[in-house]
């Protein structure tokens, strides 16, 4: 059989509606259709053809963005796109590039923290990109420490204008994506500083670069920080250094929303928390936990359709050998991947929700779902990268040899998704927010303070505290109250002995520092039972189509029954479950990947992914993987010849010493 027809077999053994499932995934028939149109748009456009990029020099790399970035501006402006059809056309195109950052990070900022006259001012250049902005926010000497920033902003009374001053050479901004050869404007994170004293990290809107020749504003040093990790990858992004020697701008263009500084100097606080000139923070934290589905799906989608394609021992009779897909252990490894996918699509499609809700709180000045925004923001960015970022790495492998071929796609998509465990904020340095957040809210139980909304469980913590598992049968472990309550349990155990822990030490700070790694697994238990219960909302929900429900039944248990398996140890040890329970758990997983195996392929085609956006032949949607990758060798430079350059000055010289050699 060869790998085409692999795939049509097995996209005949489907036991649901592929096409309802796609709209599942999508998130409504509106966002199905809109993301169809412009990924077809996309990969039937030869300007945006990506094959042999990771074959190209950083500056042949880069321009090839800006042609990118260029075309797709034309077409967004020639087709009248709206900005959710641009937003789906920059993620098909598939290459990070300053547009990410103008339209991600520092439209946002204006818009969060400008004041109205400051929106009026900059949105509109900004939409029409008469300016391109980055976030110049991370230094040479600090990141995830923003109140450590060095940058300093003072207020001359005299001029009405601020001066921008880079003190030392730790203050030089380091990283800021778009900086380094693109921008003309950024929002730069500063000190403040009037009448001699300090008012905290504020940001503010510089010009770096003139309009007309692109030159750097005089007193302003600027560049690109260099090369980083894997080829083609993140090095289409000219991350920047930036220093600035007494730059003067005026007074309005310091991001007044949260706090005014008046003509003479004095700073006003408005009646928003200073915690909103984090808001974009939280804003970009929320589209990178939906972007980690999208990329777990597609290194997912890959390792399936090749495990499907692949074969290797078993064969009886002559037969075929086989299928790699159907050994236990890569399914043991492979459909919880598959499950992931789906679950942080669903806690995704949440966050965005309640984003969109503290938006529109916060616009009515109500800032209580703040603190939650923040920690479930920061909680789940930090859950989905780390589980992406490993997940890749282990479909590579899934992959075997030939998953190490850049021809996989993997090798690139790991390496472009890897610093998203960094980038908006270090992913330990996020956890440690969330215990925070749940310290805090365990402490406050006792006041009479009734937790809400993702915490709400901890008001039920006495119960929770004493509830015993109810699962006799391995069937049990496919009751939504079931799995919810164990995972509840887990978590409300750890946060109440890591508080009882806690409160043993004099100094809190101290305390924090010492348990910060217990402190840490706790966020995680949190993190996910969030993923765990709103993959349990999302099955209550009416959804259509044949054997749709079903499905996501599956992934969802397998989601949560993968999880206690793999942190039996938290179970075990706050005692939510027994042993025999654990184990009866594992009996229902085993039980799972063989339903789950029979449509495992439309599953991963229900992502509705292109081959040009997927980029990998192992993952080709008709399976047809050996011809075209031995095609694919054929392409190599290395190939361009049959007697490599180099022959007569190294190998042939070292034959002939050989032979001299052999001679003698
Ligand atoms: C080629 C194609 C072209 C196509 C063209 C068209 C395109 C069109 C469409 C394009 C669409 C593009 C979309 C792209 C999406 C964007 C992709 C972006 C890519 C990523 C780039 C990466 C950018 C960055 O990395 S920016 C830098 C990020 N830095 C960090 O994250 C730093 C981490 N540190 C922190 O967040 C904080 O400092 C922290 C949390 C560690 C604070 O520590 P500390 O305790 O010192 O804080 P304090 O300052 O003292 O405050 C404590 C107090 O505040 C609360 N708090 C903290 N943070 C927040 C927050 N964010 N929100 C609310 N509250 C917060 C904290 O809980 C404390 O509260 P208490 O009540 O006092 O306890
Ligand atoms: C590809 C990429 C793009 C980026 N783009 C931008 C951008 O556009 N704009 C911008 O402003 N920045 C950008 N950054 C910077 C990024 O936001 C920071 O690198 C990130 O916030 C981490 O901060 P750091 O580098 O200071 O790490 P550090 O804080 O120095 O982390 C080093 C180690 O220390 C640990 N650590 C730090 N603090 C603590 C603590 N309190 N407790 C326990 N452990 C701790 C961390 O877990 C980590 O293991 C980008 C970074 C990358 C990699």
């Amino acid at each position: 059989m060869k790998g085409v027809d692999h795939l049509a077999h097995e996209r005949n053994k489907t036991e649901f509606d592929v096409d309802a499932m796609k709209i599942v995934w999508a998130g409504s028939r509106h966002a199905f259709e809109l993301s169809d149109r412009m990924a077809r748009l996309v990969a039937s456009d030869p300007a945006f053809q990506k094959d042999g990029r990771i074959r190209l020099g950083r500056k042949e790399l880069f321009k090839n963005t800006l042609r990118k970035a260029a075309h797709a501006w034309k077409r967004i402006l020639e087709l009248h796109l709206t900005e959710e059809e641009a937003g789906w056309l920059r993620n098909f195109v598939d290459e990070p590039s300053f547009t990410d950052l103008h339209w991600g990070m520092f439209v946002p900022a204006i818009k969060g923290q400008g004041t109205d006259e400051q929106q009026q001012k900059w949105l509109p250049l900004a939409y029409k990109m008469q300016i391109i902005g980055s976030y110049a926010q991370t230094e040479l000497g600090h990141g995830s420490n923003v109140q450590g920033l060095e940058t300093t902003a003072t207020f001359d009374p005299e001029t009405d204008e601020f001066v921008i001053h880079s003190p030392t050479l730790t203050s030089s901004k380091w990283w800021p994506g778009g900086l380094g050869k693109v921008s003309t404007h950024a929002i730069v994170y500063a000190r403040l500083i009037t009448n001699g004293q300090e008012h905290g990290v504020h940001g503010f809107i510089v010009q770096l670069r003139s309009l007309d020749d692109h030159m750097p504003i005089p007193g302003i040093t600027i560049g690109d920080i260099g090369m980083k990790f894997g080829n083609g990858a993140y090095n289409t992004m000219d991350n920047g250094v930036l220093t600035f020697d007494h730059i003067r701008i005026p007074r309005n263009q310091m991001l007044m929303r949260v706090l005014q500084v008046t003509r003479e100097g004095k700073c006003v606080k408005s009646n928003v928390p200073r915690q909103l000139i984090y808001g974009t923070m939280v804003f970009v934290r929320q589209t990178i936990v939906a972007d980690a589905s999208t990329a777990l799906a597609r290194a997912v989608c890959i390792a399936t359709r090749y495990s499907a394609v692949r074969r290797q021992f078993g064969s009886q009779d002559g037969g075929m050998e086989t299928q790699v897909i159907d050994y236990k252990t890569q399914q043991s490894r492979l459909f919880p991947l598959l499950a992931s996918a789906y679950a942080f699509r669903f806690v995704g499609e949440w966050l965005k929700w309640l984003y969109t809700d503290v938006t529109q709180r916060l616009q009515a000045n109500d800032f209580s779902i703040l603190p939650e925004a923040h920690a479930c923001t920061a909680g789940l960015k930090s859950l989905t990268t780390t589980a992406t970022a490993d997940a890749i790495e282990e479909c590579r492998k899934l992959c075997g040899g030939h998953g190490y071929l850049c021809a996989s796609g993997l090798p690139e998509l790991f390496a472009v998704y890897v610093p998203a465990c960094t980038y908006e904020g270090d992913n330990v340095v996020l956890l440690l927010q969330v215990a925070r957040f749940l310290m805090k809210t365990v402490s406050q139980l006792g006041s009479g303070k009734k937790p809400v909304g993702t915490t709400a469980y901890l008001g039920r913590v006495q119960d929770l505290l004493q509830c015993c598992c109810d699962v006799q049968t391995a069937e049990d472990w496919l009751k939504p109250s079931v799995v919810l309550e164990a995972f509840e349990a887990r978590s409300a155990r750890m946060c109440v002995a890591r508080a009882q822990n806690l409160s043993k030490f004099e100094n809190p700070e101290d305390g924090f520092a010492e348990l910060s790694a217990d402190l840490v697994e706790a966020s995680v238990a949190h993190c996910q039972l969030i993923v765990v219960s709103k993959f349990i909302d999302k099955l209550q929900q009416d959804i259509p189509g044949k054997g749709v429900n079903r499905q996501l039944q599956n992934l969802c248990y397998i989601y949560a029954l993968n999880l206690l398996h793999k942190y039996l140890g938290d179970f075990l040890s706050t005692g939510c479950i027994t042993p025999k329970q654990a184990s009866l758990a594992n009996d229902q997983l085993r039980s799972l990947y063989s339903q789950i195996r029979p449509n495992a392929i439309a599953l991963v085609d229900a992502f509705n992914y292109t081959d040009h956006y997927l980029g990998s032949v192992l993952g080709r949607y008709d399976g047809n993987v050996y011809p075209k990758l031995y095609e694919e060798a054929w392409k190599d430079p290395l190939n361009d010849s049959v007697v490599p350059d180099g022959y007569h000055e190294y190998i042939h010289p070292m034959l002939k010493q050989q032979l001299r050699n052999a001679r003698l």
